[in-house]
């Protein structure tokens, strides 16, 4: 989907930031890719064959994320090549009102931490050629994020027919994700899972351990998923062959800090300059600093 919008030029500027925003808001579409990076981009870029998707309020982004997608692009050896990264921030959650900070800084954040990403993987992994964009969706729940972007021209190669062929994507979540996406409330009217099939028989999801806070410990992870692969979606309409679709890698490794957005939040209303630093990516550290983003709370 092509739009004037398209490469926001360093996504730095607020004021066109909100521009492009508010004429997001006030079109039909449903998803907008603002910035794509590098700038010189590899000739297959085009037709990525593995799209991961970060969907996130990324408020703010923190080395968290950063960890979940490198993992994926370094380390996600099984599936297919050219792979791209899309940094999607859901203007609508489906649980949480919106709070600070405002959408444009988010996303001025976000292509921030793109920057630093390419960079690292370029240092890191010696990874030239990982496109990554960040882009904007309306829609709250997976399964209709992962419809618009099957419709989003910028992922569509084209099949030995000459038709369309919608790439395989894959969402990237924590392991709290994984059980609000599996939790029937958010599918009604009939609230059963049935409405993710289509989900499933397209694409992955892959989750990254959560331990040490609200989301139990390992073992708990590890029952529910040994549930999944046993059938106990079955009951909700759900199929225990999606199991086989949702891969369960590593986080956080035992004493390491834990890491997220609400930390970053507090750190700064506490204005407590180190513990941030620990918990964002340089970058996005200074942006946060010199905005003096969440001293007031949230
Ligand atoms: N430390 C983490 N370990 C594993 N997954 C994480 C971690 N932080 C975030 N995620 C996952 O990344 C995705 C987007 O994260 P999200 O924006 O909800 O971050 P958050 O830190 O949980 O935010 P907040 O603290 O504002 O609730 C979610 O699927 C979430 O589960
Ligand atoms: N069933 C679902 O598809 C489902 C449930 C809960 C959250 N989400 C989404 O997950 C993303 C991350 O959510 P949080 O910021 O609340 O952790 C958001 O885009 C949110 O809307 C999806």
């Amino acid at each position: 989907m092509s739009s004037p919008n398209h490469n926001l030029h360093e996504m730095r500027d607020l004021r066109a930031i909100q521009r492009s925003l508010q004429a997001f808001a006030s079109s039909p579409q449903t998803i907008e890719i603002l910035r794509t990076l590098p700038h010189a981009r590899p000739k297959h870029s085009s037709a990525p064959k593995t799209l991961y998707v970060l969907d996130s309020s990324f408020n703010p982004p923190t080395r968290a994320h950063l960890r979940i997608c490198t993992s994926a692009l370094l380390h996600d050896g099984s599936k297919a090549e050219p792979k791209r990264l899309l940094l999607l921030l859901a203007t609508q959650n489906a649980d949480k009102a919106p709070k600070p900070a405002a959408f444009e800084q988010r996303l001025a954040m976000m292509s921030i931490f793109a920057e630093e990403m390419v960079k690292e993987m370029r240092a890191d992994g010696g990874r030239e050629g990982v496109v990554v964009d960040v882009g904007v969706t309306k829609k709250a729940r997976f399964v209709d994020k992962a419809r618009v972007i099957e419709e989003c021209g910028d992922y569509s190669s084209i099949n030995d027919e000459g038709g369309k062929k919608p790439v395989e994507q894959v969402h990237l979540t924590g392991f709290d994700t994984l059980v609000r996406l599996l939790d029937i409330r958010y599918y009604p009217p009939d609230h059963t899972l049935a409405p993710l099939e289509e989900l499933f028989e397209k694409h992955r999801v892959r989750v990254t351990r959560r331990t040490g806070d609200a989301w139990g410990g390992r073992d708990e992870q590890d029952e529910y998923m040994t549930k999944l692969q046993r059938g106990e979606m079955e009951g909700k309409d759900g199929k225990r062959e999606w199991a086989g679709r949702i891969e369960l890698v590593e986080g956080r490794k035992e004493g390491e800090e834990i890491v997220s957005s609400t930390k970053v939040r507090e750190s700064s209303a506490r204005r407590d300059e180190l513990a941030l630093l620990k918990l964002v990516t340089e970058g996005v550290g200074r942006w946060i600093l010199d905005e003096k983003l969440y001293v007031d709370g949230g």
